[in-house]
């Protein structure tokens, strides 16, 4: 697809063809986007699809070899202090000190950001209060949680005057209760304060509610707009189908070759419509256990721009990312 070509403005973050590689592999092929000012913007992708990479390159941890990127205006290549002021970074993996309390943490990140004592003191209770975990102030990080460490870490992120929030994968590894917390306070966080938030995620499920989204797949931008306009433009219906017998499968494999999409054990996956239904059902009703017909979502959107389901991508990738990290690399994992 080609890449649209934003132009610099008042944007809270501004990619101009942003390119990386590490070795062979081209992480980053030319990414252009703009975020805007107190978007909820989601950068959805799977395992490998270059998110970390983009995250890092913004909050100067990684150069990119080419292009650039500005945050709130300023370049973050040129001016990376000036830069990184503006951010609050949640990392993928956990970076609290375990040793120290919830709210020495939260002392120690606002100490380093030069934030003045009085200031620190009011924003320290004000986050504590949002991520609802005033209670737990004076408790050694050790004793919380992994959903509860995630909700400090984003807590941290806001203790300086940080007016972008960047977060990798934030819920990854939590359950889906302690998933959904997380965005109730994303969703606050855009609602009540002067914020811009970009959150990488492979969990399509979770940004139906974002502002726009940012489909990412091999270091290319596929598509991004908001999740309606996505589904519209791009999103397809599908039926999910059990044949009764190994023939059965065989013989609609045959006959809808053209429309397969996905088979997972004896379940085929077929594009649909409404006429198909009715010929379908029409020549193989007797011949099938199960049919499940899905709308236009955001799943069938991956599916019709990069051929494949995120669901399997993802699990795929991660393995290949999971060895790759074992072997080490440029950058911790
Ligand atoms: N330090 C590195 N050295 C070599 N290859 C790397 C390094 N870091 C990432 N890659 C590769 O670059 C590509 C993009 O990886 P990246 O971590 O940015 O993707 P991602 O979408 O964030 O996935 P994840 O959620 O697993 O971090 C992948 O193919 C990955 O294997």
């Amino acid at each position: 697809m080609a890449q649209p070509d934003p132009a610099p403005s008042a944007d809270a973050i501004h990619l101009n063809a942003i390119s990386k590689r590490y070795g062979r592999t081209l992480a980053l092929d030319a990414v252009s986007f703009n975020v805007r000012d107190q978007e909820l913007f989601a950068l959805l992708g799977p395992n490998g699809a270059g998110k970390t990479t983009l995250l890092h390159i913004l909050c100067t941890i990684l150069r990119p070899d080419s292009g650039t990127a500005l945050i709130d205006g300023i370049d973050v290549a040129k001016n990376p202090l000036e830069a990184r002021q503006r951010l609050g970074i949640v990392f993928q993996e956990p970076s609290l000190d375990d040793r120290l309390t919830v709210r020495e943490n939260l002392e120690l990140h606002g100490l380093v950001y030069g934030v003045p004592r009085k200031l620190r003191r009011q924003r320290i209770e004000e986050m504590l209060a949002l991520v609802e975990l005033s209670d737990w102030a004076s408790k050694p990080v050790r004793a919380l949680s992994s959903g509860m460490k995630r909700r400090l870490e984003i807590a941290r992120a806001l203790i300086h005057d940080s007016r972008i929030l960047l977060l990798d994968e934030p819920t990854v590894g939590l359950d889906a209760q302690t998933r959904d917390r997380i965005w109730a306070y994303l969703r606050r966080l855009r609602a009540e304060r002067d914020i811009t938030v970009l959150v990488t995620t492979h969990y399509i499920e979770e940004v139906e509610d974002c502002d726009r989204v940012c489909i990412i797949d091999s270091g290319k931008v596929l598509a991004l707009d908001t999740p309606e306009a996505l589904k519209r433009a791009h999103g397809q219906s599908l039926v999910r189908l059990t044949p009764t017998a190994e023939a059965d499968l065989e013989a609609i494999t045959a006959r809808y070759q053209d429309r397969l999409t996905a088979r997972k054990g004896n379940e085929l996956t077929l594009v649909s419509d409404d006429a198909f239904i009715t010929a379908f059902l029409a020549e193989f009703g007797t011949r099938i256990t199960a049919l499940k017909v899905e709308v236009p979502s955001l799943e069938t959107v991956f599916l019709t721009l990069t051929g494949r389901e995120l669901r399997d991508r993802a699990a795929g990738a991660r393995e290949q990312t999971l060895a790759f990290g074992k072997r080490g690399g440029e950058h911790t994992r």
